[in-house]
């Protein structure tokens, strides 16, 4: 055997030792779950995230190779937390609510955590349009807008393990309803109109406010909108006075619950 030989067999049993490596850090991850769930412990613990990120920090402090292997680090950690989210979470999980009631928020920080996929429709809808949400209501009209809205929602059924955050309006139409459904779990955040109005006084974003964003309208639209975004909802969590780490451990363990029974 010559020189480059032996080195090529010395990288394969590196990988060997990599794989053996990762299997039995994955079987760790999920032993971890089992174990929160066992003692219904969070199961986000950004603290733990943050010290594991130090750890590691530390020891490849100097290293040589510190750049590369932080990045495969990196993916390492996304894996694992995506093989957690595909564990807890086999549908789509749909958010809806009053504006200010936190969806894009939750959305966002749920899927940080979990390494999912996420569709923020009012995004989506913007980019498609190349218009912002106020210069579609403007252009076209609210109809054009609830529209796309539906569309996109159907669209959605062909995701799986997927975070959609919708506007506000979409879980007014029962025809969107019934397509949030069809793959995923629906979840409704709530928050009094005065924690609304505070959340969303200084937005220019939400069309539906324009000239009319003071607490009695918002009390209003609330109580009309609130019968349909109950009948849609599978879980409700009720947002004021929470931390946005308290709103989605409270969803994860009501989705868990769900799921338990
Ligand atoms: N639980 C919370 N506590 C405090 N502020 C929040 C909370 N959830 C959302 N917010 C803030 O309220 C505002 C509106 O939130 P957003 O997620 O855009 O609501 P939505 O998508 O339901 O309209 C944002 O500025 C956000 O930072
Ligand atoms: O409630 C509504 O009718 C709307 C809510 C908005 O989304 P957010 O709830 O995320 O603000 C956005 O879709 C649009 O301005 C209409
Ligand atoms: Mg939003």
């Amino acid at each position: 055997m010559n020189d480059l030989e032996m080195y090529r067999e010395q990288l394969a049993l590196c990988d060997d030792k990599i794989i053996d490596a990762l299997v039995e850090r994955n079987a760790i991850v999920e032993k971890i779950m089992a174990y929160k769930e066992e003692y219904g412990m969070p199961i986000l613990q950004p603290a733990q995230e943050d010290k594991q990120e130090r750890r590691l920090q530390e020891k490849l402090e100097g290293n040589k190779y510190q750049e590369e292997i932080h990045d495969v680090f990196r993916r390492i950690v996304r894996n694992s937390k995506r093989i957690q989210a595909r564990k807890l979470f086999s549908y789509n999980i749909v958010l809806i609510g009053f504006m200010g009631a936190g969806k894009s928020t939750v959305s966002d920080y749920l899927s940080t955590m979990f390494a999912m996929k996420i569709v923020e429709m009012d995004q989506v809808i913007s980019e498609r349009e190349e218009m912002s949400i106020p210069d579609i209501f403007a252009t076209y009209g609210e109809e054009y807008f609830r529209d796309l809205e539906t569309k996109l929602l159907v669209e959605m059924q062909s995701k799986k393990n997927t975070i959609i955050s919708c506007g506000g309006g979409a879980a007014l139409r029962e025809e969107n309803v019934a397509e949030m459904k069809k793959n995923g779990r629906v979840v409704l955040l709530t928050a009094s109109p005065q924690t609304v109005y505070e959340r969303v006084k200084d937005s220019e974003e939400r069309p539906i406010l324009n000239g009319n964003n003071n607490v009695e309208y918002i009390a209003e639209l609330m109580e009309k909108r609130r019968e349909k975004y109950e009948a849609a909802a599978d879980i409700v969590i009720q947002t004021d006075n929470k931390t946005v780490l308290q709103v989605c451990e409270e969803l994860i363990s009501k989705l868990m619950e769900m799921d338990a029974e």
